[in-house]
């Protein structure tokens, strides 16, 4: 288990980090997310032992962490710390940096190991090339192997899929996530992708400037987000007064998802369109109501300024209220 406490931290006279307090279970994969700057690279440097915390206590199973002024080599032992920089030698192969820190007294378990990791990063046929011929995606994802190579008991991701391309992104989560679970290995990923939130992560933890705002199951913050900060990270999302949906001249505001508001050519509720702009699957549709801009799906496009009916679940509404 990992425990922090108190934590509190500045690089120089303002605190970057204020009174940071959690906990995570031994394998529970965790987002930490929050607006850039607020200050999630800083925290997994602390926790790392890159950082020295003037204020507070960090614990791995028990042992306190004593950070970078007690460690000859900073960073602890038992944890790896992917940054969004990565530290691989430029003149050595991709199975040379892979393999870099295990053990040499086994040659063929190591080819075994280095396979493997190749395998998950999907780097087979890049094994024999040297780093400083690679692409920046292509280091990002030999850097993710070497940092699985001995079995980090906690392993900390900052950004770890920013330069990799959307075709090998999604088989690398995959990967990667489903190789943690299998060995036990904690991890703490630090990101601004939805996909990487929700998809794979048991927890999430909120920082706004500084401050933890919030740690819970990630499904429960998606689905009922205490502020709009909270469901901004996750993308688009409505503040929409509630006497809009017809409820009286209720003034309080519910936060929605742009999914979560369907057509209904039926319906009372009626939107002016402003824009559509083609998605993939769908269009999200800019339109005004109530003199206010909202955001929601919908499978065609529409023309402004044309009138379109609204509708949205009452279960979501009395949820949100
Ligand atoms: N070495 C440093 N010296 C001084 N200030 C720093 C240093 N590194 C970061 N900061 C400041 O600390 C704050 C938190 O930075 P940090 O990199 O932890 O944020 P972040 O949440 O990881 O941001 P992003 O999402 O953009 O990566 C920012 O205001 C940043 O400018």
């Amino acid at each position: 288990m990992l425990r922090v406490e108190n934590l509190t931290f500045a690089y120089d006279k303002l605190p970057v980090l204020k009174d940071i307090s959690f906990t995570i279970d031994k394998g529970q994969h965790v987002a930490l997310i929050g607006a850039s700057g607020c200050g999630k690279s800083t925290l997994l440097k602390l926790i790392y032992g890159l950082l020295h915390a003037e204020q507070g206590n960090l614990f791995w199973e028990h042992r306190q962490l004593m950070g970078p002024l007690f460690n000859l080599v900073p960073g602890e032992e038992n944890m790896k710390y992917l940054s969004q920089g990565f530290e691989l030698q430029a003149f050595r192969t991709v199975a040379e940096n892979i393999g870099e820190f295990l053990s040499n007294t086994d040659q063929e378990s190591k080819k075994d190991r280095v396979d493997e990791l190749l395998a998950i990063v999907e780097m087979e046929e890049l094994a024999d090339v040297k780093i400083e011929r690679l692409s920046g995606g292509q280091k990002q994802r030999v850097a993710l192997a070497k940092a699985l190579a001995k079995k980090p008991q906690l392993l900390l991701l900052d950004e770890p899929f920013h330069n990799i391309d959307n075709f090998r992104r999604s088989a690398l989560r995959r990967n990667l996530f489903r190789f943690l679970k299998r060995h036990n290995i904690t991890s703490i990923t630090a990101t601004h992708d939805k996909t990487d939130i929700l998809s794979f992560t048991d927890q999430t933890l909120v920082i706004k400037q500084g401050e933890l705002i919030a740690q819970q199951p990630t499904v429960q913050l998606y689905q009922n987000p205490k502020d709009y900060y909270i469901a901004s990270l996750f993308g688009e999302v409505n503040k929409i007064q509630l006497a809009a949906f017809g409820q009286g001249d209720d003034k309080r505001y519910v936060l929605i998802y742009p999914d979560e508001i369907k057509v209904d050519p039926d319906a009372q509720l009626q939107v002016r369109v402003k824009n559509s702009y083609f998605n993939g699957s769908h269009y999200l549709i800019e339109a005004v109501l109530d003199n206010q801009i909202i955001f929601f799906n919908a499978s065609q496009e529409y023309q402004a300024p044309e009138l379109v009916g609204i509708a949205i679940a009452e279960e979501i509404l009395n949820l949100r209220k």
